[in-house]
């Protein structure tokens, strides 16, 4: 391991943390069988034929404190899914025995476990540090302080070899950030933080240079002998890392070819007539006779067949036997579920970092010169069209109330939409690995929002209630400003509850503006004279009430306004457009707009609870 130690050399800081795991896992899968049930939509959707794929087809093996073991095969031969499913996170047709130091997956567990996915998940607008730092101050335990946890952050940063770009954003597909090397340290970081005893990566290595994934594989293997069990998938590694794995699986289409010793696969498959023609990479030749292909010149299907019957004859049993041996004798570490508490850190611990995060996360986005300006100009075009307008023009008076609940139905509504789509695998990947509660990230991300929920639409109305003449009094523009608040956070909570049922951006925009328009369309500005048939829609109607206590922030009843000419006045109250309506309610139309803030964020709330939950 000549190489490492070279490597360790440049790194001044490698392992001196976390030198030992903290507990020792052993992990024994026995004839995982993993099926998915394919389903073919006919007209309007109706399922008109389903059929069963197996993806995995009786996997066995075991994998010891301090071993690593790689997985390899072509793309599609099931190394994702073995392990999603070693990871405790696949449910559904799972069949076989999976377990950790001999029992099942447990909240303790996935307390000790690490999960780096083959996408990088990260946060574009957060720095390096930032990253790690967050996410220390969530997942360690409270027996470290505030400083120990930065502490831990720290020196995961120089183990990783990221110091150099340790101030620099993450950056994502539009705007410059860390390299693909960097960023997959940085989601390898995010794991090691806890000291995890099991870890499980997926291509760790894929996209990045010989020498990158080198130095990544090589902070793997040390950590594999301090004492963790280290499983990873892995594409084509040069023969330098291909000798550092332990232990080795070849699958092809979801079928195990070799189990064992990553030390004797080359004789294993010589033994069974397949040997390389010249030398040649072990890792290269292994995905050849996976794929089929051999210099024995039979045809492609023969060859994983023989491999296939071989495994079969001569490992299959082997290895049960082996996974079945010393079961009982498993290191024991006597924690249970029940001594470990399910959270690392307390609901207000998870909130205040959440919220710190949120805000620099979103501060960019939130405050953008575009949606200022957007803002600025609709207001400024309102308030001249409105322009000084007054009672004796009632009728362009309660236009410019409508078009302030129209505006401001839609503008928050399509803010929100937008908010869980996007953070969906953020949430998946958090949540399944126990970082934080659903309540804290979703309380965090409503007070979050709140800045730039509520300061745009009080500019807005801040500009056009004194450039339209609007009532002049603080207590009237008060009055108005709160109701159009108001309704913006009741839109705000639809526009989350849909994104959080939907899930998809595309669809939950269509969804809301069908919605919102029909709200707009019965907000009885446009049509007054409902039939009966259609008319309770007003009363599920964002618009319609906002429209009514705003009318009511304006006018009494016993106001006047000039009418009949030469000097006649008519009561606000009688004027038939504002009769339809009704001045009179406004504190039920007050506490229908409540019912729905609460309902809609409920209605996000629960529907989020489908997200990041792993299989217990
Ligand atoms: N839920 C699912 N529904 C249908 N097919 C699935 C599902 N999950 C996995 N598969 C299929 O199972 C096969 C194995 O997928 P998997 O992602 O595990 O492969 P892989 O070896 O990791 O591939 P790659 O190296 O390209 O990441 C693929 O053919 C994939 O399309």
């Amino acid at each position: 391991m000549a190489g490492i130690e070279a490597l360790n050399e440049e790194e001044p800081g490698v392992s001196t943390i976390f030198k030992k795991a903290t507990r020792a896992v052993s992990l024994r899968f026995e004839d995982v069988v993993y099926k998915v049930r394919l389903t073919k939509a006919g007209f309007c959707g109706k399922i008109v034929k389903a059929e069963e794929k197996v993806i995995l087809k009786g996997i066995t093996g075991k994998v010891l404190p301090g071993e690593m073991l790689a997985m390899f095969g072509p793309s599609g031969s099931g190394k994702t899914t073995l392990l999603t499913a070693l990871g405790g996170k696949l449910g559904g047709l799972l069949d076989g025995n999976i377990s950790y130091n001999g029992k099942n997956f447990s909240n303790s567990m996935k307390r000790n476990m690490g999960f780096v996915t083959q996408d990088d998940v990260l946060y574009p607008h957060l720095t390096v540090t930032e990253t790690l730092v967050f996410t220390a101050l969530l997942r360690l335990e409270n027996t470290f302080s505030k400083e120990e946890k930065i502490m831990h952050a720290e020196s995961v940063i120089t183990q990783l070899g990221l110091t150099k770009c340790k101030n620099s954003i993450i950056g994502g597909p539009f705007m410059r950030g860390v390299s693909g090397g960097e960023r997959k340290r940085v989601s390898i970081g995010q794991e090691m933080l806890i000291n995890p005893s099991l870890l499980f990566l997926d291509e760790p290595t894929s996209g990045l240079d010989s020498t990158t994934a080198q130095r990544i594989v090589s902070n793997l293997w040390e950590l594999a002998k301090g004492g963790r069990t280290i499983v990873m998938t892995i594409h084509q590694p040069s023969s330098r890392l291909f000798y550092m794995f332990d232990k080795v699986l070849l699958l092809s289409e979801g079928s195990p070819l070799y189990f064992g010793e990553g030390s004797q696969v080359m004789d294993y498959f010589s033994s069974n007539g397949y040997a390389p023609a010249v030398p040649m990479n072990p890792a290269d030749f292994l995905l050849d006779l996976a794929n089929g292909v051999s210099s024995n010149s039979e045809v492609p299907g023969s060859v994983k067949q023989n491999l296939v019957s071989a495994y079969k004859r001569n490992l299959a049993n082997k290895l049960k036997s082996e996974v079945q041996d010393n079961i009982d004798d498993q290191p024991q570490d006597g924690l249970t579920d029940q001594k470990v508490a399910r959270w690392a850190t307390t609901w207000w611990q998870q909130f205040s970092v959440l919220l710190r995060r949120g805000v620099k996360e979103r501060k960019h986005d939130s405050f953008s010169g575009l949606k200022i300006a957007q803002v600025l100009v609709v207001a400024f075009l309102s308030g001249l069209l409105w322009w000084q307008s007054d009672v004796s023009h009632l009728q362009d008076q309660m236009g410019l109330l409508f078009f302030y609940s129209g505006f401001w139905g839609f503008f928050p509504l399509f803010q929100a939409i937008f908010t869980f789509p996007q953070e969906r695998s953020m949430l998946e990947k958090e949540r399944s690995s126990g970082m934080y509660r659903l309540s804290s990230y979703f309380m965090s991300r409503i007070v979050s929002d709140l800045p730039m929920e509520l300061v745009l639409p009080t500019i807005f109305v801040s500009i056009t209630y004194w450039m339209a003449g609007l009532k002049g009094t603080p207590g009237n523009f008060l009055h108005t400003l709160f109701v159009l608040l108001y309704s913006v956070l009741v839109s705000g909570g639809l526009g989350l509850a849909l994104g959080a049922l939907v899930l998809n951006q595309k669809s939950a925009t269509i969804m809301g503006s069908v919605i919102m328009l029909s709200f707009l369309l019965a907000g009885g500005y446009y049509v007054t004279h409902v039939p009966a048939f259609i008319s309770w829609v007003k009363y599920i109607s964002i618009s319609q009430y906002t429209y009514k206590l705003l009318l009511g922030s304006q006018f009494k009843p016993t106001d006047t306004y000039p009418c009949g000419g030469a000097g006649g006045v008519c009561f606000v109250g009688d004027y038939p457009a504002i009769k339809q309506v009704g001045l009179d309610g406004q504190v039920l139309g007050a506490v229908a707009l409540g019912i729905m803030l609460v309902v809609y964020r409920l209605i996000a709330f629960f529907a989020l609870m489908r997200i990041g939950v792993t299989k217990k």
